[in-house]
């Protein structure tokens, strides 16, 4: 398995590499980066110094291999491990990064590497993005969650206690490193939670994929999967994420389809406190309710309905609302979305497979209806 995507911008182009033990590659990869030409720059040559930052459940299984590959290259490592979970997604948790930055001098030209899920993605990124006003920046992504969406497209933050990635900026990686191996011990609820921004990709934009995963019995662990089918759904997702980030990059419009599912989502995951609910289960649960608010609008029909929760439930995602989430607190929690223009809550809703538009005129009582049929 080896594919190579560019992720083509305007300024900071780069590549997503995928292929076996690429994590073994990381040093060679990443010194290349001084050498050729990235997005169409020369980058300069990338300082020694390197911030590994990570959990401490991934740095068990990755960290030393990362490390090792990187000092081969010639990189002097500092680490960074930080608390395990999204309710630690948090400017305290940022200051962390930048402490261990100031303890080793990282300097303008030394490079973060974000070793982890999303959650250390989007850290990584942000405190790259900020200390010294941004240094080089390289994700090794090592849920599938991470390496079809959170890894790609330079969205970078923190959440605040009261809305999801309130605070953050754009900051592209110079480099995106997939090496689907390690998936092979990655919790079996986060590979379904990954499945669910797969999913997203079919409804939004790849009707292929939407079928290809039809056609299999099962997609609710990575062993009913198959090399091929892996193999298509990491190419194929991550080169969606690549084609609309490539048109849109700040999210000036299109880019924003990315946000299917994610309206109401974001508000089950912050309502629930960051933990209950996880952000692709959240994302799941989104989408089945922005499919019901598509068929009450009558832009697509009760079959296609049908065919997205069919898909959502056969990759073993809650497709119900959490009992005891209020209505009420979810309508209030929509008004965070960073998609409200002039007041007004914009919902991403399905067209057809393959798909979707974007829409200011959901009532809120039509959000109420759709809701109520959710638990
Ligand atoms: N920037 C973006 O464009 C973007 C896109 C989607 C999601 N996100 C963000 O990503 C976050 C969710 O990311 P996530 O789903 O990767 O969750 P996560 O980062 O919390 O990781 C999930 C869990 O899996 C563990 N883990 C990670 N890799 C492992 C491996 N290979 N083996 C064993 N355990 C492993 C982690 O320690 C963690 O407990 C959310 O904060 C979400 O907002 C960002
Ligand atoms: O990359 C994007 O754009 C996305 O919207 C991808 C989403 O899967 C991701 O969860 C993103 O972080 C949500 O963005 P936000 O701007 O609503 O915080
Ligand atoms: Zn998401």
């Amino acid at each position: 398995m080896g594919s190579v995507i560019d992720v083509a911008l305007p300024e900071n182009s780069y590549q997503i590499a995928i292929g076996h033990n690429t994590l073994d590659e990381l040093g060679a990869t990443t010194q290349g980066l001084s050498e050729g030409l990235s997005g169409g720059q020369k980058l300069g040559k990338l300082g020694k110094k390197v911030l590994l930052v990570s959990n401490p459940v991934v740095f068990d299984h990755y960290g030393a291999r990362a490390i090792a590959s990187l000092e081969s290259a010639g990189f002097e490592v500092f680490r960074c491990i930080l608390p395990d979970g999204e309710e630690y997604k948090t400017l305290a948790t940022i200051q962390k990064i930048y402490d261990t930055a100031l303890e080793n001098r990282l300097e303008r030209s030394s490079t973060m590497v974000a070793l982890g899920g999303g959650v250390i993605g989007d850290m990584t990124g942000f405190a790259a993005a900020t200390w010294l006003r941004g240094i080089n920046f390289v994700q090794v992504p090592t849920t599938l969650l991470a390496m079809v969406d959170a890894s790609i497209g330079g969205k970078t933050g923190v959440n605040h206690p009261q809305g999801k990635n309130l605070i953050g900026a754009f900051y592209q990686p110079r480099l995106v490193l997939i090496d689907p191996l390690v998936l092979q011990t990655l919790p079996v609820r986060e590979f379904r939670a990954g499945m669910a921004e797969v999913i997203k990709y079919g409804v939004i934009w790849d009707a292929e994929l939407f079928a290809r995963m039809e056609a299999v019995e099962r997609l609710d662990e990575l062993g009913y999967l198959g090399e091929s089918l892996l193999q298509d759904i990491l190419v194929r997702s991550c080169q969606s994420k690549a084609d609309v980030v490539g048109k849109d990059e700040k999210e000036a419009g299109l880019r924003a389809i990315l946000n299917y599912g994610h309206t109401i989502g974001h508000a089950v995951e912050s309502l629930t406190g960051y933990t209950v609910v996880i952000h692709g289960e959240a994302v799941g649960i989104g989408m089945v309710a922005a499919s019901r608010l598509a068929v009450a609008l009558g832009l697509w029909d009760e079959l296609c309905d049908r065919r997205q929760l069919a898909l959502i439930a056969k990759a073993g995602l809650p497709t119900k609302l959490p009992q005891g989430l209020e209505i009420e607190a979810i309508l209030d929690s929509l008004q965070m979305d960073k998609k409200v223009k002039a007041g007004k809550v914009r919902f991403v809703l399905p067209t057809a497979i393959g798909a979707v538009t974007i829409t200011d005129r959901v009532s809120a009582d039509t959000i109420r209806e759709v809701l109520s049929k959710m638990y």
